[in-house]
């Protein structure tokens, strides 16, 4: 085999992996106050886990390291080792364009951009492909659709995207993400800004995402933890207490601290 042929199989496996997560002693300072320590945990390829514990425990933080986006802020930094599949995204030399069209996010609130529905999923795939129109539009569909949202909003494409209501800008928010086809989503408490109804077409979508992708959900709501999800983690006070199969952390915790957590005493 050519050395090319080589290098093009190498380039392959490092961009379209499993989607498989691996964190190691992972430590995170907020300036001189340090919020996470020495997290270690396995996110399995195309399943879901969830992330839980009490308010100010960590979720959000531990999240938000694994797309590196708290680089946008001054003062915040990570120590330790995040490998997706082969690669420690902590490295500085991590493309952070590449690693962001891995990593996709969903954040509590929608924020769909100020402008159209079809160019709010249409936006990230001209960054990351060139496309012929017609290739375009056939993308932006199927995103839509895979996000179930096509049917709502197929005679609407040029109305605002702010223009939908609160669980349909989060739908496009999804659609949006997995449009340039990431290997993982990540989606930080996706269901607290809108109602129950909402919430249950977001549960389903996620259910119907995940054969696809590999999805790490923050959330308070612990029955949406045990209902979505497939690996649950649950953190308090910066550490990573307890990480299994939901179903046993749910029914048959080891800690006391997760017991207290899921039964209500606390949190
Ligand atoms: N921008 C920031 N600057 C300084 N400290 C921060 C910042 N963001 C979070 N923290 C601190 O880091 C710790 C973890 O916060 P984080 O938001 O990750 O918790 P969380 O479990 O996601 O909480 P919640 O469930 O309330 O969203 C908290 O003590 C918090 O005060």
């Amino acid at each position: 085999m050519s050395n090319e042929i080589i290098m093009e199989k190498a380039d392959k496996i490092m961009t379209k992996g499993e989607g498989r997560i691996s964190v190691r002693n992972l430590n995170f300072f907020y300036g001189d106050q340090q919020a996470l320590f020495n997290n270690n945990l396995e996110i399995l390829p195309k399943k879901v886990t969830a992330i839980i514990g009490p308010s100010g425990c960590g979720k959000s933080t531990h999240l938000r390291v694994y797309n590196r986006i708290y680089e946008l802020y001054r003062d915040q930094r990570a120590e330790g080792e995040v490998f997706l599949d082969d690669e420690n995204i902590l490295s500085e030399n991590t493309n952070l364009i590449k690693l962001r069209k891995r990593v996709g996010m969903i954040f509590q609130k929608p924020t769909p951009f100020p402008m159209s529905v079809f160019e709010n999923v249409a936006y990230g795939l001209r960054l990351h492909y060139k496309l012929s129109k017609s290739e375009l539009t056939g993308r932006v569909e199927e995103a839509l659709k895979r996000a179930a949202l096509w049917d709502e909003v197929k005679d609407k494409l040029n109305q605002p995207g702010t223009a939908l209501s609160g669980g349909q800008q989060q739908r496009l928010c999804i659609a949006r993400a997995i449009a340039i086809e990431p290997e993982i989503l990540l989606m930080d408490e996706p269901t607290s800004a809108i109602d129950p109804i909402a919430t249950a077409k977001i549960e389903e979508l996620v259910e119907s995402l995940k054969n696809r992708y590999t999805i790490v959900i923050v959330t308070h709501n612990m029955q949406q933890a045990a209902r979505i999800s497939d690996y649950t983690a649950f953190f308090y006070k910066g550490y990573i207490v307890e990480y299994g199969e939901t179903r046993q952390i749910f029914t048959n915790p080891k800690k006391k601290e997760t017991e207290n957590y899921i039964t209500g005493r606390f949190g």
